[in-house]
């Protein structure tokens, strides 16, 4: 039963899973506050919260494999409920008695994307939500399985290549999900985690997104003091949510500063300077720094250093920069859990670098100013809430995202100046195509790639040999999984035929049908 001393919280024990903090959204949604531990500090992190309930993350590693993580044992005797995700859910299995086997080629080579379970007995994660005889739609990324469960469960759900889709012990209130819950793309997964802690934990909750404004305000104030911020800002979401969150907290001790890389899109830099000007009473500095980019970029074919020459390069000119306006000793960026995760393990946890966002793993160590990051721990549309809720303009809040280190990751190979000359013309082409079309605030996030390949075409009865342009769009709801966007083939050969006559050097257009996981959105 639920100790008396238990306080309103949840656990989240991090292996190193991609999606951990999207268990903590989750949860937040329920109105519940939650912390994550990494699998080596959760007995301390468990001694000191003492919580109502805990849920195990999915993780990179192989339960079979020698070295990989386990939980501390001590878990399962705490009586409280445990949650076990992916990973999770494996490990629970292995470590009480049942076992786990590896993809074996050819036999199983696991579940990943869209996958569909089959409810097969009732247990207290489904009650008002899921029925026995159903099928729902679930998002699957496992390469292992649990292939016998330990004593005391029983299986309540399946799917075709995971027989052991849910498990439950209702004595001892342990459930494990060989799905991942937590994405958007198992559309009833929230309501399920929703369930756990509210149903099965016992938890009430009162977590909002006002009270988060609150509370950022005051800790931007306590750790800013009387020191100087510059804010780096792109006029994207999320620099202009931080910006405003900033000003509101500490007024003319900011400047923001926008940096010109060259790598932006076709008149982006005169868009972001009108926009803000005209909105906001902030002081905003321009930077032309076209040349030093694509300079220090030439020659470089690699993405993670091109990524990390161009984390580099912003912030040698926000220091130049913080010295011209006479020093400054915080720089602020509007950086998001998702650039956290992808670019470096969670507080020191166990998770894997997938790429180094430019504004986390690719920040050189040497910096002077210290990082004010109010929105660190939030998902992209948790911080569009944000905005709204500090009034932010419409046309700031709903704009697609665009990273950081702009079009030299759609331009795989070397960066040149044509080469993104090229590729601007094509980008605002389709954008204009998708505006025209009334599709924009559909897709999450859509954008030219163009590709270091040649192929032969023929137009005017002459032979052309010029570069491939790939589209993307995708839907997603926070980043971290997408779909793509199914456009109608009408829509995508009249994109192709605008861009291949109107573009210099492109005679190939091509569509990107891959999600995300396997794929990533940008193509570096
Ligand atoms: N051109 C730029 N000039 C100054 N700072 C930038 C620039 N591009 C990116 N940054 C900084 O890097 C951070 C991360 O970039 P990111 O693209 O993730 O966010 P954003 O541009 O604010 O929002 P969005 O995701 O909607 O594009 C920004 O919040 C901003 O602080
Ligand atoms: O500011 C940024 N700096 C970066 O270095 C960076 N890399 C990717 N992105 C954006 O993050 C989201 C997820 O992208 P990926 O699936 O490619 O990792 C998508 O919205 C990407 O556009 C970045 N944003
Ligand atoms: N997403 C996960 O937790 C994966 C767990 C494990 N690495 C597997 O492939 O099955
Ligand atoms: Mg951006």
């Amino acid at each position: 039963m639920i100790s008396d001393s238990a306080s309103d919280s949840i656990l989240i024990v991090d292996f190193g899973s991609q999606v951990t903090q999207l268990i903590a959204r989750r949860v937040r949604e329920a109105g519940v506050y939650s912390e994550i531990a990494p699998f080596t500090q959760a007995e301390a992190a468990f001694a000191r919260m003492k919580p109502r309930g805990v849920i195990l993350s999915g993780s990179p590693a192989g339960v079979p494999e020698e070295g990989s993580p386990r939980a501390p044992q001590m878990l399962f005797d705490a009586g409280v409920p445990i949650l076990g995700i992916c990973y999770g859910q494996q490990v629970m299995s292995h470590q009480l008695g049942g076992r786990v086997e590896a993809g074996r080629d050819g036999e199983w080579d696991g579940e990943f994307g869209r996958a569909f379970i089959t409810i097969t007995e009732n247990c207290a994660l489904f009650e008002g939500l899921w029925q026995v005889g159903e099928r729902h739609q679930v998002w699957m990324s496992h390469g292992d399985k649990v292939t016998e469960f330990a004593p005391g469960f029983r299986i309540v759900a399946v799917s075709d290549g995971a027989p052991f889709a849910v498990i439950a012990d209702e004595e001892r209130r342990f459930y494990g999900t060989q799905f991942h819950p937590e994405v958007v793309h198992t559309p009833d997964g929230g309501k399920l985690i929703a369930n756990f802690v509210r149903h099965v934990c016992g938890c009430s909750g009162d977590w909002t997104m006002a009270a988060y404004r609150e509370t950022k305000v005051r800790e931007i104030r306590e750790q800013v003091g009387s020191g100087k911020v510059i804010c780096g800002l792109s006029g994207g979401v999320d620099s202009s949510v931080a910006a405003i969150l900033i000003h509101e907290a500490i007024g003319d001790q900011l400047t923001c500063v926008f940096v010109d890389h060259g790598l932006l899109r076709l008149n982006e830099r005169a868009q972001v300077e009108t926009l803000f000007r005209d909105h906001y009473n902030i002081p905003l500095v321009v930077v032309d720094a076209k040349r030093r980019f694509i300079e220090g970029l030439a020659g470089e074919t690699d993405p993670e250093k091109k990524r990390k020459f161009i984390g580099g390069e912003f912030i040698t000119v926000f220091e130049e920069e913080a010295a011209r306006l006479g020093g400054a000793d915080f720089l602020a960026q509007g950086t998001l859990y998702p650039d956290v995760i992808e670019s470096v393990s969670f507080t020191g946890g166990p998770s894997v670098t997938i790429k180094s966002h430019h504004n986390v793993g690719g920040l050189p160590e040497r910096m002077n100013m210290k990082l004010v990051e109010p929105l660190r721990e939030l998902f992209k549309d948790e911080v569009r809430e944000l905005g709204r809720e500090l009034g932010l303009d419409d046309r700031f809040v709903g704009r697609h995202p665009f990273p950081g280190p702009g079009l030299a990751i759609r331009i795989p190979g070397e960066v040149t100046q044509e080469r993104c000359d090229i590729l601007r013309k094509a980008d605002a082409i389709y954008l204009e195509e998708i505006r025209n079309a009334g599709l924009y605030d559909a897709i999450w996030q859509a954008f030219a790639v163009l590709l270091p390949v040649k192929t032969v075409g023929v137009m005017g009865d002459y032979r052309t040999y010029d570069s491939v342009c790939a589209l993307r769009a995708v839907t997603s709801i926070d980043g971290m999984t997408a779909d793509i966007y199914p456009f109608d083939a009408g829509f995508l050969s009249q994109v192709a035929t605008r861009i291949i006559n109107e573009v210099k050097g492109i005679n190939r257009v091509v569509y990107d049908y891959t999600s995300k996981p396997p794929g990533t959105i940008e193509w570096e």
